[in-house]
């Protein structure tokens, strides 16, 4: 699929191309004499016992993974234990607790700013908030490396950066995505139902000249992500996006309405889909860091074709050529 990848959060993610059909040709061509002749059964219980195999390796890291969150929260000291409890007045600028405050479509329109289709913009945090989420993250780097503890990436295609779950900020995250984003979804994207938002995956993601200059296209394991400028680079570090897909379409053609590009401003905000084909251009000189909340629903999933079959959302200019084998 060219370039274009499904980033994941290594907590279990979504992606892949190709039909069943395409898969199992493939597939057959290199199974051993004995099994290709084995009868569509047999192959079955064989695919099973596969299938199964991948799911106890999803188990197994998710595991690790709770193990690990588990000792990093018993044993680090926060620096800022005023980001723990959630203070709308302390981390957002009045326009968007204004916003939040009165809750109408109206105000929610009022607020955004379009930068192409299904990309908006808006004032969201405090510098303050801004300041001390930083140090809090680099306090906690310097904390692992003391303690000889090996970092989560943040996502499968960044490295730099830290997973703020990890740290104890999950129930803030779950009430910025539940307070925050969730009543904006149902103006800005109708496309994703009445699903509500239920789990989340958050992180700060950091880019500099050195390490992790750019993000190749991908599109998030999320149904919506929520991209806060914390402090933006000398130059360099845009993000351009290029329409919402589906895994079957990542190398589709983007139409020149779709293509846009978008500049960080410390403390504003972008809301996009987690299926906006998206990436970020090389930092050239400086650092930047993004707070990044992938915001998931489970019954908007549950809802969704298996990733062999074309869903509606997906504005694909060749889906009409996808045979479902
Ligand atoms: O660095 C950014 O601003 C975007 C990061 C991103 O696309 C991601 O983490 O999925
Ligand atoms: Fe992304």
């Amino acid at each position: 699929m060219g370039d274009r990848r499904a980033a994941g959060s290594g907590e279990g993610s979504s992606g892949g191309s190709g039909s069943v059909g395409e898969v199992l040709a493939c597939v057959e061509e290199w199974l051993p004499p004995a099994i290709r002749s084995a009868s569509s059964s047999d192959k079955a219980k064989l695919f099973q016992s596969i299938a199964s195999l991948y799911q106890q390796q999803d188990q197994h890291r998710l595991h690790a993974h709770l193990r690990y969150r588990q000792l990093v929260q018993s044993q680090y000291k926060a620096l800022h234990p005023e980001l723990f409890v959630f203070r709308a007045d302390r981390f957002f600028v009045p326009t968007f607790e204004q916003m939040l405050h009165d809750g109408s479509e109206v105000a929610v329109r009022r607020t955004m700013c379009a930068h192409g289709p299904l990309l908006y913009s808006f004032d969201m945090l405090r510098p303050q908030f801004c300041t001390l989420l930083l140090q809090e993250v680099q306090h906690f780097e310097k904390w692992l490396e003391q303690s000889n503890m090996q970092k989560s990436p943040p996502n499968s295609l960044s490295s730099a950066g830290v997973v703020l779950d990890d740290i104890g900020l999950n129930p803030i995250l779950q009430m910025l995505m539940q307070q925050c984003v969730a009543p904006l979804v149902p103006v800005l994207f109708p496309q994703l139902g009445d699903a509500p938002l239920d789990s989340h995956h958050g992180y700060v993601v950091t880019h500099s000249a050195n390490l992790d200059p750019s993000i190749s296209c991908h599109i998030d394991n999320s149904e919506v992500t929520l991209n806060v400028s914390l402090c933006k680079a000398e130059e360099g570090g845009e993000l351009y996006f290029k329409g919402v897909r589906c895994v079957q379409h990542l190398d589709d053609p983007e139409r020149d309405l779709e293509m846009a590009e978008y500049k960080h401003v410390p403390g504003r905000a972008l809301l996009h889909l987690g299926k906006h084909r998206h990436g970020a251009r090389p930092v050239l000189k400086g650092k930047r860091a993004n707070l990044v909340l992938w915001c998931r629903s489970s019954k908007f999933r549950a809802n969704t074709p298996a990733i062999f079959v074309c869903p509606p959302w997906c504005n694909a200019t060749n889906k009409q050529k996808v045979v479902v084998k």
